[in-house]
């Protein structure tokens, strides 16, 4: 099998014996832009997904369709492609299987295979910001079965005090928001863990309950290291702070730069960097924190970019796909602002497979504004299918054109 590949890695010849070959675990809309980044380098790139016409798989030299939780269809999948280079675009993955991979110098996996495994379960990150690198967190517990979720709540377990209501509730393995929960008080509880059991992307069972932050704003610091060229010595570099606003867990609209007083910034980058060292490796970084005033909390870390920071692709000289892929090839990187603006998600309105939008012409012929469609084969009322991009002097009217725009576009019948 091949060896994985060294710094520094040869690119620029697509399909050439001696040329890096990665292949993307996960290949939706973000994925789809880290290829077409490495496809503009001259990389070669396999997209995988669980299901076909995944939008990465449309701009791919080669796709594939596995269960990428199936340990067994992973390693079967990667002996025959042989890639140089893994890049995990989504946690559920059988990061065991790529942590083994890595172990015996079969391939790199970005930025590394634990970090990967840690963040695929929200109890691995917390436990390693919290407890290890003592970042200030939301009080947390873990449990397997509503009594010991109740317990957690309303007295404490492990010797730590209880995390109260109000609270969140969430699979230890979800994104974008499903199966988590707000709980106001203990009549809501029940139905917290039952929609956590049925609506996690994996359901193992565990939940995690949070305290409720109450923030002034939340943001996402795109975090990036980087090898650099001449010394050689990974580096870390932070882009604007990426504002955004969620709902029910999910992220509607994006945009940068969010304004932060010098201190809190100064404790958002010190955190980031604390916590991406401890991941390690090379690649792009998306540090979710909240801030009230002067005071941040760490909320997760995607080793990935990030959705809310699909903004960039409008902000930015190089956008967070770029950086990412640029990283990850050991070239330099350059996380600098081009003009604030902001994001707003196209969602697809109905549920239905095959659909076409109207109102693009319309959306677009607002100046200053662009829209990204992922191509994904089935809409559902709110899955993500696109985003509106805007650039504004003023953040705040580019979020407002960002809005109208996404507002405009929408699915025909
Ligand atoms: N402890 C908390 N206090 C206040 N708000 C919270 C808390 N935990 C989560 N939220 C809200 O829910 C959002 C989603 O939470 P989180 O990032 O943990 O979910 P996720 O499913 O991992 O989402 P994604 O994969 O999109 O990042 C947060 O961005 C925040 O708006
Ligand atoms: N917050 C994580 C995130 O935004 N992930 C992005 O959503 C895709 C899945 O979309 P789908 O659920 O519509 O298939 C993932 O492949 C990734 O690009
Ligand atoms: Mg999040």
């Amino acid at each position: 099998m091949t060896t994985a590949i060294q710094f520094p890695t040869q690119i620029g010849t697509p399909l050439a014996a001696n040329a890096v070959k990665v292949m993307l675990l996960g290949s939706g809309e973000l994925g789809k832009e880290v290829i077409i980044a490495f496809q503009r380098l001259g990389v070669e790139v396999i997209a995988v997904d669980r299901y076909p016409n995944a939008p990465g798989h449309q701009v791919a030299h080669r796709f594939h369709v596995i269960d990428m939780t199936n340990a067994n269809a992973l390693k079967a999948l990667i002996a025959q492609e042989r890639p140089h280079i893994v890049v995990p675009e989504i946690e559920a993955i059988a990061t065991p299987a790529l942590k083994e991979l890595e172990a015996e110098g079969v391939v790199r996996v970005v930025p590394t295979a634990n970090a990967a495994w840690l963040t695929m379960n929200r109890e691995g990150i917390r436990r390693l910001a919290a407890e290890e690198l003592n970042l200030s967190c939301s009080h947390y517990a873990f449990a397997d079965d509503f009594e010991t979720l109740k317990r957690a709540v309303e007295k404490g377990i492990d010797g730590k005090k209880p995390v109260g209501y109000p609270c969140i509730i969430k699979p230890v393995m979800s994104s974008s928001g499903k199966g988590q929960s707000k709980v106001d008080d203990a009549s809501q509880l029940e139905a917290a863990w039952d929609y956590a059991g049925s609506a996690g992307r994996v359901n193992s069972g565990r939940v995690i309950a949070e305290s409720l932050i109450e923030f002034e704003y939340e943001i996402t610091l795109l975090t990036v290291r980087a090898r650099n060229p001449k010394s050689g010595a990974i580096e870390t570099s932070y882009c604007e702070p990426v504002g955004h606003i969620q709902v029910s867990g999910d992220y509607v609209e994006s945009w940068q730069p969010q304004a932060m007083r010098a201190k809190a910034l100064d404790e958002a980058r010190k955190m980031a960097d604390l916590v991406t060292t401890a991941l390690g490796g090379t690649g792009l970084f998306g540090v979710e924190m909240f801030v009230k005033g002067d005071q941040v909390w760490f909320s997760e870390v995607s080793p990935r970019p990030h959705d809310t920071g699909m903004v960039t692709m409008i902000t930015q000289w190089q956008n967070e796909f770029e950086l990412h892929a640029r990283a990850i090839l050991g070239l330099p990187v350059d996380t600098s602002l081009k003009t604030s603006g902001a994001s707003a998600v196209i969602y697809g309105g109905v549920d239905k497979v095959g659909i076409a939008f109207e109102g693009v012409a319309d959306a677009l012929a607002e100046p200053g504004t662009d829209v990204r469609l992922f191509g994904k084969p089935e809409s559902f009322v709110k899955r993500r299918m696109g985003v509106a991009l805007a650039r504004d002097a003023d953040v705040e009217k580019a979020r407002a054109k960002a809005k109208r725009v996404a507002a405009k576009v929408k699915p025909v019948g």
